[in-house]
């Protein structure tokens, strides 16, 4: 009788008898289906990641995130920073990259993410700690292999406790058995929606002032303030595979290929996070950030693949003189991620501070 404890019992130039091994072998499953996650349920992640000045300007770097505050120690104390922080994309990237593993690793979409509030300025050498609670699960009426969950993650320090970053996102997640669904019926339809604007105008600046006389110029002629940006970004191996393995995030969608093959996208896709950042870089790099916010309302309309290029859209919505330090004013804008096709990707509303033009 062969000892399979033997280590030279399996005869590896034997191909037949590998595969044979390999289809009958049992697998040992990463990341979780739909029904494992039900309301109220916490889960801590641990995977151990500790925030870097390397891992932040690679970041910056390769999504055209180039603002001076987060490269150099006398800007960002000229900008009311006590150090010099990591990149809040970067620390978003890192908090929800350390989830996946417990959370979406099973594959499924990442439809969007809510309530995205920054608490405070983060530095390098911060040690991560990540906790969730599933806030909501349901049924995919559309797609009977999928549900559809909603987390609550909040990143601390791990050495403080203190809070640095919380959001809310929801994701489809596969289901280990298929549902019976209702079709995905859908109610009364928006026939066509609002008018599109008969003039877009843009800001003569980057200052809180530029975009706040855009507005009133807007409201006086019934216009909106909107414009796109120049800069595009093609998506590369770095930005689809590396930039979310450098963030722990080990979803299959973009470092397995093999796996991807047979997806609708037929390849890997880019973090939603990456996409973001790219656009979040193009419309930064026509304004004068003071701080990051708060996010809103952020959604992923289509997957983004190698080769396709990045380019942004911003609609002004909003201009506060008194929601911030002396020197700044807040702006909302509204945000589109789209191809080069230009359907959207990814679109949602962010309030930054601005600084003003003294
Ligand atoms: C995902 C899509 C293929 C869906 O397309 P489509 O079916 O046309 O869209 P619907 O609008 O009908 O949505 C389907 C159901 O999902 C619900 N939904 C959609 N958005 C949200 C949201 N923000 N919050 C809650 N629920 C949402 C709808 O209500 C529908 O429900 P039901 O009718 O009951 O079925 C398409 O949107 C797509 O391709 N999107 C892009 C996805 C993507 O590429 N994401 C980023 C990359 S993946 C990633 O980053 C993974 C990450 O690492 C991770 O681990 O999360």
């Amino acid at each position: 009788m062969t000892d399979w404890t033997d280590p030279d019992a399996l005869d590896l130039s034997d191909s037949e008898a590998f595969d044979s091994m390999v289809d009958r072998a049992a697998t040992r499953e990463k990341g979780h289906f739909f029904e494992f996650f039900a309301d109220g349920d916490e889960l801590a992640h641990d995977p151990g990641l500790r925030l870097t000045h390397h891992g932040s300007e690679q970041w910056m770097g390769q999504t055209l995130n180039h603002d001076p505050a987060y490269w150099r120690a006398d800007t960002a104390r000229e900008r009311g920073f006590d150090e010099r922080p990591v990149h809040p994309d970067y620390l978003l990237a890192c908090v929800m990259g350390i989830t996946v593993e417990d959370l979406s690793e099973k594959g499924g979409y990442f439809l969007g993410r809510d309530d995205v509030t920054f608490h405070q300025p983060v530095t390098a050498g911060t040690p991560l700690s990540v906790t969730s609670t599933v806030v909501d699960t349901r049924t995919s009426s559309s797609r009977p292999k999928y549900g559809i969950v909603t987390w609550e993650t909040e990143g601390r320090d791990r050495e403080t406790g203190e809070t640095l970053v919380s959001y809310q996102r929801t994701n489809m997640i596969p289901r280990r058995e298929p549902a019976a669904t209702d079709g995905g019926a859908v109610g009364e339809q928006d026939e066509g929606g609002p008018a599109l604007p008969e003039t877009l105008v843009s800001p003569d600046g980057k200052y809180f002032e530029d975009f706040r006389r855009a507005l009133d110029t807007a409201q006086e002629e019934h216009a909106a303030v909107a414009y796109r940006h120049e800069r595009g970004r093609t998506m590369d191996d770095q930005l689809v595979a590396g930039l979310p393995l450098a963030t722990l995030n080990t979803a299959r969608q973009h470092h397995n290929r093999d796996e991807m093959a047979d997806s609708p996208s037929g390849d890997i896709v880019a973090y939603g996070d990456v996409t973001r950042s790219i656009a979040l870089a193009h419309a930064r790099s026509d304004e004068a950030t003071y701080r990051e916010h708060r996010f809103a309302d952020e959604r992923f309309h289509d997957f983004v693949t190698l080769g396709d290029t990045i380019y942004g859209f911003t609609r002004v919505l909003d201009c506060d003189p008194d929601a911030g330090p002396e020197r700044a004013g807040a702006v909302t804008f509204e945000h589109v991620a789209f191809n080069q096709d230009q359907t959207p990707v990814y679109s949602g509303r962010r309030t930054a501070l601005i600084q003003r033009d003294t």
